[in-house]
């Protein structure tokens, strides 16, 4: 039963890593989640989720305080800004429309109470948020967490949720750690309501650039590569020379962006990514999973962030550069699929 003094959440995005998100919060007492769902609402509403979760246990038919088919308009229906809004869906900037604008019938431009979480991967995602709420605090969620929706409502949870919380650093500071005091204790707080239910590892760490770099070590070689050749994380460790050919090049473009950028990596960072999921597990990075389902891949912040900002400090980078490219070429393969790119029709007449 929810504490009286639970904190109202809004979660927009109810997919992998939403849905566990929602029941962990939920599980822990000190949270009401509202969780705004997409292509599951339908299944969700009905019937609740089905969830299999090496955290939690088995739930068939869960399904958190209230679910919504759209992010709600406060002001129309005369309800109170929320404690948290914590945003779970996919970031991909080439695909309108923005994730900000989603946001405004939930939050005011001028917003100073509610506390954004990014729950979500990549470098330099705050930036179109910090420019349209420039006085909402903003948190950086950087999780790992083997989850995945094997189908609309359906969730299995195979590796623990680990969760690092701190605030993204203002636009306009120069330091790695500029927490401000605010950010701290809204960093804390949540933690505190992400712990309760005692299932998870979350922790509130300030070094937002380091615990980004680091993840992006994963996030923009794993996911790239195991999307385009179709190999899970297994099968990619198996395959013939894919970890000295691929994974270790691409690994290593990162780490050397990342120390151009002030941030230095510890040295074990390539073989400890490399080996991260148990092998037997098989476990599909994100990317995987939405070229499997031919949803549009999330490259722009997880690959091409890493990318420029390497390229720009004079870091080579060829291979970041291929999975750039091929990331780009697959996504405009999805647009085409999706009628939204117009290409000349095919002659019928190919000797003339
Ligand atoms: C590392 C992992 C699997 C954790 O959630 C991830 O970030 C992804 O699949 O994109």
């Amino acid at each position: 039963m929810a504490d009286p003094k639970a904190k109202n959440i809004l979660i927009i995005g109810g997919g992998a890593v939403g849905a566990i998100a929602a029941l962990n919060l939920e599980a822990g007492g000190l949270a009401t989640v509202t969780a705004v769902l997409r292509s599951n609402f339908e299944v969700v509403n009905e019937f609740g989720y089905d969830i299999s979760s090496c955290d939690h246990g088995v739930l068939k038919g869960w399904k958190p305080s209230q679910v919504l088919s759209a992010v709600p308009n406060l002001a129309a229906s005369n309800l109170p800004p929320y404690d948290y809004i914590i945003l779970t869906t996919k970031n991909i900037p080439d695909i309108p429309p923005s994730l900000p604008s989603l946001l405004l019938p939930s939050l005011s431009p001028k917003n100073t109470r509610t506390v954004l979480l990014l729950l979500q991967n990549g470098l330099n995602i705050e930036r179109p948020f910090h420019a349209t709420f420039p006085t909402t605090p903003i948190l950086s969620g950087v999780s790992l967490i083997g989850s995945t929706e094997t189908r609309p409502g359906t969730i299995i949870q195979a590796d623990h949720d680990r969760l690092l919380i701190g605030a993204f650093p203002s636009p306009d500071s120069t330091s790695p750690i500029a927490e401000s005091e605010a950010a701290t204790a809204a960093a804390e707080d949540f933690v505190r309501i992400y712990r309760a239910a005692g299932k998870t590892s979350c922790s509130h760490s300030p070094l937002v650039a380091r615990d980004r770099w680091r993840k992006l070590v994963y996030n923009a070689c794993l996911n790239p590569i195991c999307a385009i050749t179709g190999l899970d994380t297994g099968r990619i460790r198996l395959a013939d020379n894919a970890i000295t050919s691929l994974l270790q090049p691409a690994m290593a473009e990162i780490v050397a962006a990342a120390k151009a950028k002030g941030v230095v990596l510890d040295a074990e960072v390539i073989e400890n990514t490399i080996h991260m999921d148990p092998l037997e597990l098989y476990l599909s990075p994100s990317m995987l999973a939405d070229v499997r389902k031919s949803n549009f891949l999330e490259f722009e912040n997880l690959v091409g962030e890493p990318l420029r900002e390497g390229t720009a400090l004079g870091v080579p980078m060829p291979t970041l550069t291929v999975l750039y490219n091929l990331c780009k070429a697959i996504q405009w393969r999805i647009k085409v699929t999706r009628g939204m790119v117009e290409i000349p029709p095919q002659r019928k007449d190919p000797g003339n």
